[in-house]
């Protein structure tokens, strides 16, 4: 599948890729000089919540809207819960909620009638309806505002009313392009809430896109790491991790006593795989190939040296992220 042209499978139901795309593109231009996606390949499993991840201009947004229905692609395919983007694209509206809703709210309806509005667009019968608008309205914490005009509301509201009605036709798969940018922390802490209880409890697969990279630590499952509409990396946060470990070596903090730090990084620059040994406040920051924990901690002992604390300096999601850009 990994090096595939072909999506196979076909069945709309029993796949366990929600979504998938091979070779996406898309150039904007007259002689299509700008390729803001450049031949993408992506698998999202059902249930996941999925992190897009990249610096501005990297060709997130474009990728959003080509994979809902509002882009036509360039060039290679795609599939959302089995429909094709290009061909299907009715369908696949059936079976997304997104936000921000590209169509916008109606600044002079209640939030009950902006949900009603949408709701009849899906079909859904009266009686089925209006329990839902109070149940979603509820869910993302404006049942206090639901009988008023979305004109009134801040950011945040508008923002989380966005989540309602996303949901409203109970969606398999949610685009969130930025979902809590703009907002404040304990919004955003809500929004954040309200994403996993959805994946968890709901089944919903999410496919978000940030600039929070402590969000989508905290968030996604797994994430995609795209740069000037080319993927640069995909996996979860360790796997993410263990890539920059094994290109670029690891940090390692170690606090040792008996000998002098002097001697200590003396002996460790001898060391083929340490790249580079620092003291600070006291302690040793060795810059070393993966794999060399036995070594480094060997010459410090032959040393005459003993080491109270050896452990490794773990980089955070922004730092994998910031690593995999530069390189
Ligand atoms: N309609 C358009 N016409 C021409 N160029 C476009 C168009 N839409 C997007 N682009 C270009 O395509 C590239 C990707 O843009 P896109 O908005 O998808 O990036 P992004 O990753 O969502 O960025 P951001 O994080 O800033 O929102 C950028 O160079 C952008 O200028």
């Amino acid at each position: 599948m990994e090096n595939s042209q072909d999506i196979s499978g076909g069945s709309k139901t029993g796949n366990e890729n929600i979504l998938e795309i091979r070779n996406l593109t898309k150039q904007f231009g007259k002689q299509g000089e700008i390729v803001a996606v450049d031949s993408l390949s992506l698998d999202v499993k059902k249930g996941e919540v999925f992190g897009f991840v990249g610096p501005n201009g990297a060709g997130k947004t474009t990728t959003m809207k080509m994979l809902i229905g509002l882009l036509e692609p360039t060039g290679g395919i795609g599939k959302v819960a089995g429909f094709d983007i290009v061909r299907e694209i009715i369908n696949i509206r059936k079976v997304t909620g997104v936000l921000p809703e590209p169509a916008g709210f109606y600044d002079n309806l209640t939030a009950r009638q902006n949900l009603r509005f949408y709701a009849k667009l899906y079909n859904i019968e009266a009686g089925i309806r209006e329990k839902r608008i109070v149940e979603l309205l509820d869910m993302v914490g404006l049942n206090g505002a639901i009988d008023q005009k979305i004109g009134g509301f801040s950011t945040g509201m508008r923002k989380r009313f966005g989540l309602a009605q996303a949901l409203i036709n109970e969606p398999e798969i949610l685009f969130l392009d930025e979902p809590t940018s703009g907002i404040d922390p304990k919004g955003a802490q809500m929004m954040r809430g309200l994403i996993k209880q959805l994946s968890r409890e709901n089944d919903v697969t999410v496919f978000l896109s940030s600039h929070s990279m402590s969000e989508v630590e905290e968030i996604c499952n797994r994430i995609a790491v795209i740069e000037k509409g080319k993927l640069l990396a995909v996996g979860t946060v360790e796997e993410l991790q263990d890539m920059v470990r094994e290109k670029e070596g690891v940090q390692y903090i170690l606090e040792i006593s008996d000998i002098s730090l002097q001697d200590a990084v003396e002996k460790l620059s001898e060391i083929d795989g340490v790249f580079e040994t620092r003291i600070r406040d006291g302690v040793l920051h060795v810059h070393a190939d993966t794999g060399m924990r036995f070594e480094i901690a060997k010459s410090i002992k032959l040393l005459g040296g003993t080491v109270s604390r050896f452990e490794e300096d773990r980089m955070d999601l922004q730092k994998v992220f910031l690593k995999l850009i530069e390189s």
